[in-house]
């Protein structure tokens, strides 16, 4: 068996098509919906993926722009900088790019966001609305994830799904939504015991460990869908997902690909976020 590639780069570049529409009613409206990123420190992928944001945004004509601030810079001086952005207006979507350098705590700077700018859906509120199924904002890679799934008509009622990684921005949330969809869902880590056992069950499998390789084709139920949520450089310079895609398309029903999986769709979810956040305002 060939798995089918999910390609993520078309789906979300249909996606973005599909936002004109709604683009141009605010527009008529004279609402430009805006986004500003927040990076603190110099860490070379985050560079890229602000600068990715930001570019994506300004191609559809959207506001967009980027703080760079040094690793130095204090919590309250950020914790100031984003009151400010709340009370602006002209922004309607504040993202603070993760990870945060170590002497900054992520939740306290997260929290200090409006619930209704919070485009990433990780404030606290916002992790709780999503529990309760009613969420304001859902985080945009397990976003990405269920249009991925939705594009591929994947059948989520009484299916068997597996997360591996419990982070706050991707497994959890990612559980979530998989439950709320009448799946039935185990939440696997790094302590979990016989892990190959509870993947071989997976109709569903989304793998969001940070490490390289480590899902392989004999981990996998023949046929099951499988999402690579990983992206790993290698000392090569090459990226690299969380699933060994060598072995795995030769059981999968349909698999990720990385880079081209996850990653584009997480960007035009926040786009769809931001766009959300402009409409709420009208
Ligand atoms: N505030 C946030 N921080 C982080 C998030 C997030 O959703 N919000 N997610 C990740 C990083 N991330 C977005 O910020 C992200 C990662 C990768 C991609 C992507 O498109 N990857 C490409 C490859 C890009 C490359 O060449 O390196 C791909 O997979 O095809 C988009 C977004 C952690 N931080």
């Amino acid at each position: 068996m060939t798995a089918r590639i999910i390609d993520g780069k078309k789906l979300a570049e249909t996606i973005k098509l599909n936002l004109a529409d709604r683009i141009n009613a605010l527009k008529e409206k004279d609402i430009i919906p805006g986004l500003t990123v927040i990076l603190v420190g110099d860490d070379p992928a985050s560079q890229v993926y602000v600068r990715n944001k930001a570019n994506t945004f300004t191609k559809l004509g959207l506001n967009s722009s980027v703080e760079q601030y040094p690793a130095s810079l204090s919590e309250e001086a950020l914790c100031d900088r984003i009151r400010e952005l709340n009370n602006d207006p002209s922004v309607h979507g504040i993202l603070v790019q993760l990870p945060l350098p170590a002497n900054l705590d992520a939740n306290k700077v997260i929290e200090t966001i409006s619930p209704e700018k919070d485009v990433d859906g990780f404030h606290i509120s916002n992790a709780g609305a999503l529990m309760t199924g009613r969420p304001l904002f859902i985080p945009c890679t397990p976003y990405g994830v269920m249009k991925m799934l939705e594009s591929e008509n994947v059948e989520l009622r009484g299916a068997e799904a597996v997360v591996i990684g419990a982070s706050n921005i991707v497994g959890k949330p990612m559980a979530l939504l998989l439950q709320k969809a009448g799946a039935t869902v185990t939440i696997c880590n790094s302590k979990t015991k016989d892990l190959a056992a509870h993947t071989k069950r997976a109709d569903i499998l989304v793998v969001a460990t940070g490490r390289p390789g480590m899902v392989t084709g004999d981990m996998i139920k023949p046929g099951a869908i499988v999402i690579d949520v990983g992206i790993n450089r290698g000392a090569d310079g090459k990226l690299k997902g969380d699933v060994e895609f060598s072995s795995a398309k030769n059981v999968a029903g349909a698999i990720t690909p990385v880079p081209g999986g996850v990653g584009p769709m997480t960007i035009v979810m926040l786009l769809v976020n931001t766009i959300e956040a402009a409409e709420r305002k009208l």
